[in-house]
């Protein structure tokens, strides 16, 4: 199902958190909603799901307002920020209650438990669960009752670098499935290695919508390394294509733009050059998300570094 934003407001009093917020995202996909903290990604996320109402604008989610899907559960899975879980109700029981008042059947449950890793800690009590653990079962909650559309909002944060791999995965298989991920961040290097499409935002202002391929391109970061002991034949055979620029910083180092890995891996292959490093390079990722967000930065420490002197 498709989610389409329309014009989406939100004022509080006299601050406008979200501003005139028009997108689309499209099953099929990742799309990752970034923004740099209090940017509005959360308050848009609930005007998404019909918890807050828009002081202009309006939000679908295939076609209806998410209030008028019969099933809302069945046809979107959502993790918000602030989880409501019954601290002294074990994690099988939280998704059986949930299961219940939807209609979803038990099989869900054991299935959404082994999906996020809790099987073995489904009978513990929920406040004795740690942060990751309690992010894998709004991750379950969200996905209990098998939705065509699913909603993250931060969903690793508190995870360890295991489960920032798990969800990044998780992620991924659920748009090859056909699911519409919408998933947001304040870490551009996550969304570059989860998401295909970009939406992204400060200070409630869209200011990018995008995919991560023409942001690389676009921001000059489509930088590829590669470390072989051919260095100087693989140059050769790739400097001559138009627009590619090969700089070497070691003798076996080269730093290759204009092409992607994809090609360099096959041009050395087709002429037995061995490599031992072909590494897309995302740092400059980071900078161009940086210069895009920069004047929308809620809480900036040059700023406060100028108030203080
Ligand atoms: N109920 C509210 N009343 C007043 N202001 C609010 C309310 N909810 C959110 N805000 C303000 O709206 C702005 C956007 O908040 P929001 O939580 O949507 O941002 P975010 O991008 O999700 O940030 P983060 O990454 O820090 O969670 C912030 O300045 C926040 O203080």
């Amino acid at each position: 199902m498709t989610i389409r934003a329309h014009g989406l407001t939100k004022r509080y009093g006299d601050k406008t958190v979200v501003q005139d917020l028009t997108f689309t995202v499209n099953p099929g996909t990742v799309t990752g909603f970034l923004g740099p903290n209090g940017a509005g990604k959360s308050t848009t996320m609930r005007m998404l799901l019909g918890l807050d109402t828009p002081t202009a604008g309006h939000a679908t989610v295939g076609g209806r307002a998410y209030a008028a899907h019969a099933a809302p559960l069945h046809e979107v899975g959502a993790l918000l920020e602030a989880r409501s879980i019954h601290p002294g109700r074990t994690a099988f029981h939280h998704l059986m209650a949930l299961a219940h008042t939807h209609g979803v059947p038990r099989s869900r449950v054991d299935h959404v438990l082994a999906l996020t890793g809790l099987t073995d800690v489904a009978g513990k009590r929920v406040k004795g669960f740690s942060l990751g653990m309690g992010q894998r079962l709004g991750i379950a909650a969200a996905l209990i009752a098998d939705p065509a559309t699913v909603i993250l909002d931060e969903p690793v944060n508190g995870l360890d670098p295991e489960g920032v791999l798990w969800v990044r995965n998780l992620l991924k298989s659920l748009a090859a499935e056909g699911r519409t991920v919408l998933v947001s961040s304040h870490l551009m290097s996550e969304m570059a290695l989860t998401a295909d499409h970009l939406v992204i935002i400060g200070r409630g202002r869209l200011l990018a919508d995008t995919t991560v391929a023409d942001l690389v391109r676009e921001s000059g970061a489509a930088c590829v390394k590669v470390v072989t002991p051919e260095a100087v034949r693989l140059r050769e055979l790739l400097s001559g294509a138009p627009g590619v620029e090969v700089t070497g910083e070691a003798p076996d180092t080269l730093h290759i733009r204009g092409t992607d890995a994809p090609h360099i891996g096959r041009t050395a292959a087709t002429h037995g050059i061995p490599l031992f490093e072909l590494t897309p390079q995302t740092a400059s990722l980071e900078q161009a998300f940086m210069d895009l967000t920069h004047e929308s930065v809620e809480y900036q420490a040059t700023a406060m570094t100028g108030a203080a002197a």
